[in-house]
């Protein structure tokens, strides 16, 4: 069996009086994919913000513990979780929109242990993942599309050749074909060895990725398990894929049939 790479135990957290975390814990496999699910104000961001030691910079704290490869993350700084091998590609992208498209891929490789040969052959990797880098690399990054700008802000994440990569919603705002050229690039990573969380309202497109779900509500998991089960269960399906119960339809249906006042109710609205 594989080692947790990442393993989070009763991770509470909160922006002042704001109680964002209750005592979250999940565990990502090593060369696993792991989806958090959630709507609005779930608490997704805050989890992975907690985990890459970024809270902080949000005005937030947390407490529990979180352990990659054995060690506890919590005494070290940002910079030392980026050295220690994880790296987290933040909601709306945030590229540096007056810098090329090189320069911002190079400020990923910032907080890398790797040396100059190392630096240059991540560079590579990310032009072969994603080639429209290479042929914008001149170009000031603002200028992408939305879809380009998010490949660049996980190419930038790969320079620093993580171990585990933190996505934070990566296919918000894309239309449906980018982001699923997106799940695709993310399964290629996965396969050359990199462990994925990754956080998504389109839950969709996430359980079709990973291999294990949690399901986060107002900051506490209340599901969790293998993502095709969680995807087969009635309550996945209805309340994050938009799968219309049909046991409960039918019933409406035929309670109208038997109430047409209800029905005439209804059509008043
Ligand atoms: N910087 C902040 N200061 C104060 N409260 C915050 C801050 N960031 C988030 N929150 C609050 O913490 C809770 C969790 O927010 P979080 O952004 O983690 O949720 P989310 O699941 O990522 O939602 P979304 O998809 O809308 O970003 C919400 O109640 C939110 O209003």
């Amino acid at each position: 069996m594989q080692g947790a790479a990442l393993s989070v135990r009763d991770l509470s957290a909160s922006y002042g009086p704001v109680r964002a975390l209750r005592s979250v814990s999940l565990d990502v496999p090593e060369g696993g994919v792991v989806t958090v699910l959630g709507g609005n104000g779930a608490g997704k961001s805050t989890l992975l913000r907690a985990i890459s030691r970024t809270l902080a910079f949000h005005g937030g704290s947390a407490t529990g513990t979180v352990h990659f490869d054995g060690k506890p993350v919590q005494a070290h700084g940002a910079d030392r979780i980026v050295a220690q091998g994880i790296c987290q590609v933040p909601e709306g992208r945030q590229v540096f929109a007056r810098m090329t498209v090189e320069d911002n891929l190079r400020a990923g490789a910032l907080g890398s242990r790797g040396d100059r040969t190392a630096k240059s052959a991540a560079l590579r990797r990310v032009h072969e993942l994603f080639p429209v880098l290479a042929e914008r690399a001149h170009q000031r990054a603002g200028l992408l599309s939305g879809g380009e700008q998010q490949m660049l802000a996980v190419g930038r994440a790969l320079m620093a050749e993580p171990k585990l990569l933190l996505l934070d919603e990566p296919s918000l705002g894309l239309a449906p074909m980018m982001a699923t050229r997106i799940a695709d690039t993310i399964r290629e990573i996965n396969s050359q060895g990199v462990s994925v969380l990754l956080v998504e309202q389109n839950a969709a497109l996430a359980l079709k990725l990973a291999t294990t779900a949690y399901v986060l509500e107002v900051g506490e998991v209340t599901l969790s398990g293998n993502a095709d089960t969680l995807a087969a269960s009635d309550e996945v399906r209805r309340r994050y894929l938009g799968v219309v119960d049909e046991d409960a339809a039918a019933d409406a249906s035929q309670a109208a049939a038997k109430h047409p006042v209800l029905t005439r109710w209804e059509e008043a609205r």
